[in-house]
């Protein structure tokens, strides 16, 4: 723990000024405004996807592991699933190493692959679960080989109406929640890379978008609601348009928005769509830019961000 959770010594109590008074009061409102969201999230399952773009600086990542942190003492049960995509391009770089993106997915040659799975697994991953066990013993990292959590085919795009091929770029097609279960069963944080084993080929594994991932990952452990902490306030109907951002959008309305978003918004919109078909009853684009953008999503009325939900009951 980095903050003192003591009280100062040379208080003497009874003697707070009126100020100061006003601030714990504020305090205090602070964490009554959240009880109604304590009481209705206890206990919930929450799938919280951690994008690259998102890690932008260490007191960020911070912030974000003191909010996860948050969820599980408070009695949540949240489980996280980390992107990379740009400290995968930095290591690329050092590399020499060329890779492109089409259709918002990288294309990933054998040799792009061992990085992606290095900087995953070996960087990102475990620089989360550093950063949340300075809160306690809590996170457990594993990836997608692990215990068979995933397995995947291979699969393409179509960019413009053509077919590309993505090399070994995979989608989710099992879920072997068991071992994300075993480590929330024993109150401890689950961190998830996503490299998967190939179902195809034998010791061939493959890179899955993290947005992809997170989907699947959530429909397989019934999750309460997704969350996808982003470069972006959330989805904007016009995009650059800053006055389009949508508060929420059915899973209708975003699957017609595929056609007009580009860039890093087709897997996560595509993720939402499928998280939300799947059962899980909201899914949300916020923006992790914004320090404690998560407590922010769970525990106020107003809530941030883009929320996506199924289409209503005619
Ligand atoms: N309609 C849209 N609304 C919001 N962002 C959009 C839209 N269309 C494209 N984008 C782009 O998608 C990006 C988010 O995806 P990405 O960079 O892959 O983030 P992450 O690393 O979090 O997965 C935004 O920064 C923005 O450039
Ligand atoms: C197939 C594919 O594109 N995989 C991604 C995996 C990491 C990821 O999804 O990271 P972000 O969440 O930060 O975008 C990649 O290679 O960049």
């Amino acid at each position: 723990m980095t903050q003192s959770t003591s009280r100062s010594t040379n208080t003497v109590r009874g003697h707070i000024g009126a100020a100061a008074l006003r601030v714990a009061q504020g305090k205090a409102q602070t964490l009554v405004e959240a009880l109604p969201w304590l009481e209705q999230f206890r206990g919930a399952l929450v799938v919280v996807k951690y994008g690259g773009n998102a890690m932008v600086d260490d007191s960020l990542k911070a912030a974000f592991a003191q909010d996860v942190a948050f969820l599980r003492y408070a009695g949540l049960r949240p489980v996280v699933v980390h992107g990379g995509g740009p400290q995968i391009a930095t290591m690329l770089d050092r590399l020499g190493l060329q890779s492109e993106f089409r259709g918002g997915l990288r294309v990933t040659t054998p040799e792009v692959m061992d990085v992606v799975r290095m900087v995953l697994t070996g960087q990102v991953g475990r620089e989360l679960v550093g950063l949340l066990n300075q809160h306690g013993p809590v996170a457990v990292g594993l990836s997608g080989e692990d215990a068979a959590l995933f397995g995947a085919r291979r699969r393409g795009t179509h960019v413009d109406g053509e077919a590309v091929d993505l090399g070994l770029v995979g989608d989710v097609e099992t879920v072997n929640p068991g071992a994300v279960q075993d480590i929330l069963d024993a109150g401890r944080i689950p961190v998830v890379s996503t490299v998967a084993p190939d179902l195809d080929v034998d010791g061939q594994v493959l890179n899955i978008n993290a947005d992809t991932a997170a989907a699947a990952l959530a429909v397989a452990l019934k999750a309460h609601k997704l969350v996808m902490l982003t470069d972006v306030e959330g989805v904007y109907a016009d995009w650059p348009d800053r006055d389009s951002l949508l508060s929420s959008l059915t899973v209708g309305g975003a699957q017609e928005m595929l056609a007009r978003v580009d860039a890093g918004m087709i897997p996560k919109l595509e993720a939402c769509i499928r998280a939300v078909r799947g059962g899980v009853p909201q899914a949300h684009v916020i923006d992790g830019r914004q320090p404690h953008s998560l407590l922010l999503e769970v525990f106020t009325s107003e809530g941030i961000g883009t929320m996506i939900v199924p289409d209503e009951e005619s």
